[in-house]
């Protein structure tokens, strides 16, 4: 199958001092325009490593990404990057921040239409009324929606979102993934979205992309969900097959603890025996 993006064979490898380690291997993924698609997976499986290769941030090791039909050698326009901290200038508005972007990529267009696209967006995830705040005085969740306007600015063709609400109190992140959605699905715009939390990947996904544990990561299974657009969280969570696919999830990383906890003991009984071994012989 073929798809809109295309991450075909993708595979990381970072130098250690213990030597070459491959922490991503054959990730086979491809997304249809304007799907959004969760990673979920343990802590340090590498999930983060997929989303900044096809970020263009990370060079590839093995394999590829092809977005709309070009094959990506490095960081692009047509991809918005959104990090769990947003990274702004503290110095600078939030009309400046979201401009700084906005200017690289419209060079032709003028000052004046620049400035109502920020402004557009920043008025769309609710900061309409502190567009001249600096962002040193932003709260937290405000300086996150700047990150997530910024991103939008430039009206990419995909969305990565490293875990966007994860330093957020949980009434702002239900709010902004909200106003994500709503916004992702009018520019129809094709996400992949980083995160630990089960309940958030089932709220916004189209599917969620299970990883297995790395070293070796690679998709270990696909959830595809029968949830409606738009997503109305409380119909979301009163959809008869919600607790079946959460259950699902949890299972599989269980499963992929007890994998660890397993591969781990033998390593140690490998070592121990290899000791006695070397005792042994000496
Ligand atoms: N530049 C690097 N050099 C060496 N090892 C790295 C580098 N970046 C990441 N790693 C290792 O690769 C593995 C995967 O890291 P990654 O951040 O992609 O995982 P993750 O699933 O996103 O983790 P988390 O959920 O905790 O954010 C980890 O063991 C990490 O220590």
């Amino acid at each position: 199958m073929r798809g809109y993006v295309e991450m075909f064979r993708l595979g990381k490898t970072y130098d250690t001092h213990n030597g070459p380690v491959v922490i991503v291997e054959e990730f086979d993924l491809n997304l249809e325009k304007g799907e959004y698609v969760s990673l979920l997976g343990h802590s340090g499986c590498g999930k983060s490593t997929v989303l900044t290769m096809v970020a263009g941030l990370n060079p590839i090791t093995t394999g590829g990404v092809v977005i709309d039909g070009r094959e990506i050698d490095g960081p692009g326009p047509d991809r918005g990057v959104v990090f769990q901290a947003p990274c702004l200038m503290p110095w600078m508005t939030a009309l400046e921040n979201v401009m700084l972007g906005v200017n690289q990529v419209y060079l032709t267009a003028s000052k004046r239409d620049r400035r109502d696209l920020a402004s557009y967006y920043l008025n769309l995830v609710g900061l309409g009324s502190s567009l001249h705040k600096r962002a040193k005085d932003l709260s937290q969740g405000m300086q996150q929606r700047v990150g997530i306007a910024r991103a939008f600015a430039l009206r990419p063709k995909m969305l990565l979102l490293d875990e966007p609400f994860g330093m957020l109190d949980s009434l702002t992140r239900m709010e902004l993934q909200e106003i994500l959605l709503e916004i992702l699905i009018r520019d129809k715009v094709t996400t992949v979205m980083v995160t630990h939390d089960v309940d958030e990947a089932l709220f916004m996904s189209d599917r969620v992309v299970m990883m297995t544990n790395g070293p070796r990561a690679k998709v270990g299974a696909i959830f595809s969900l029968p949830f409606e657009r738009p997503r109305v969280r409380a119909d979301v969570l009163d959809h008869p097959e919600y607790y079946d696919f959460r259950g699902k999830m949890i299972q599989f990383l269980e499963d992929q603890d007890h994998k660890k906890l397993k591969a781990d003991a033998e390593k140690r009984a490998q070592a121990q025996q290899e000791q006695l071994a070397t005792a042994d012989a000496t």
